[in-house]
């Protein structure tokens, strides 16, 4: 076990990933725009987070800066016990390609591959040797055994991101980052993706942090993350659609930085 002291809160909980008082400026002079203005948070290993928060918020710089997607303009950000910081572009490679896992809105599978290839491409790229017992079983729990020679283009939607999904977890990375996964899902697909991501998370302990706008998507997540104006401003456990709704209905109505009252940690 190990503590999240550099954020200042202890828990018993291992942390997969955490940014530490994370800024991101993008621009300068007029165009100057603080995106990540301060921001500690870390996503506990095992659990299923979700970010939400107004438009333009910071969520997206966020999960990708948490990821190695980006860098911080100060402050750090850590995949398990590694400062991304410490890392070059190659070490940056080598840490997504073997520790993060990513699904995306536009599914981003290789036409011409199959279902399987592209399912262990992040690993045949990575060199690594195929876990075969992970692979069956995350296979059976995506429910894709019998497409596994089918080509996306031959696939729904919905059957697409289940690929993605299993792309995402099947080289074991210490954390699975996912934006927006449902965005182009119709509601019964997307509902699906997420039982997936939340399954996954609850039946095998892996660690899922997903950006997202829709509360019934973050209704499947353990915990919600709130930012607004680039600032951690809420976190809600056990969150329900409508909790969720309400709590963001209250970014439109009230001062938001810091002004909500904090939801009781569990
Ligand atoms: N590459 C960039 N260059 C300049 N400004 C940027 C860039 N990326 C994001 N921003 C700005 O940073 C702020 C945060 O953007 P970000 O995309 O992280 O928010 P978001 O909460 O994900 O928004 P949305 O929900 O609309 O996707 C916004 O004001 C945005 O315009």
């Amino acid at each position: 076990m190990t503590s999240t002291a550099a954020t200042g809160t202890a828990t018993t909980t291992a942390t997969a990933a955490r940014v530490v008082d994370a800024v991101k400026v993008y621009g300068r002079g007029d165009t100057r725009v603080r995106a990540l203005d301060g921001v500690s948070v870390g996503f506990p290993a095992g659990r299923f987070t979700a970010i939400m928060g107004p438009s333009g918020s910071g969520k997206s710089t966020l999960m990708h800066c948490a990821a190695g997607l980006d860098t911080l303009t100060s402050g750090s950000a850590l995949i398990g016990d590694t400062d991304l910081s410490t890392l070059d572009d190659r070490g940056l490679t080598l840490l997504r390609r073997e520790r993060v896992g990513f699904v995306f809105q536009t599914f981003n599978l290789i036409p011409t591959l199959t279902v399987a290839e592209n399912i262990t491409l992040p690993m045949d790229l990575a060199g690594a040797a195929r876990d075969d017992e992970w692979y069956d079983a995350l296979i059976d729990v995506v429910g894709l055994r019998d497409r596994l020679h089918h080509r996306p283009g031959e696939l729904s939607g919905g059957q697409q991101q289940r690929v993605a999904v299993a792309r995402a977890f099947a080289g074991s990375p210490d954390v699975v980052f996912a934006d927006e996964p449902t965005g182009n899902l119709d509601s019964r697909s997307g509902e699906e993706v997420l039982r997936l991501l939340s399954g996954t998370v609850r039946r095998t302990n892996r660690t899922v942090v997903m950006v997202t706008h829709d509360p019934v998507a973050a209704a499947h997540a353990d915990e919600v993350v709130f930012l607004a104006d680039g600032r951690l401003v809420d976190r809600m456990t056990d969150p329900t659609a409508e909790r969720v709704l309400d709590r963001l209905k209250a970014f439109d109505t009230r001062t938001t930085s810091g002004s909500l009252s904090p939801e009781p940690r569990s």
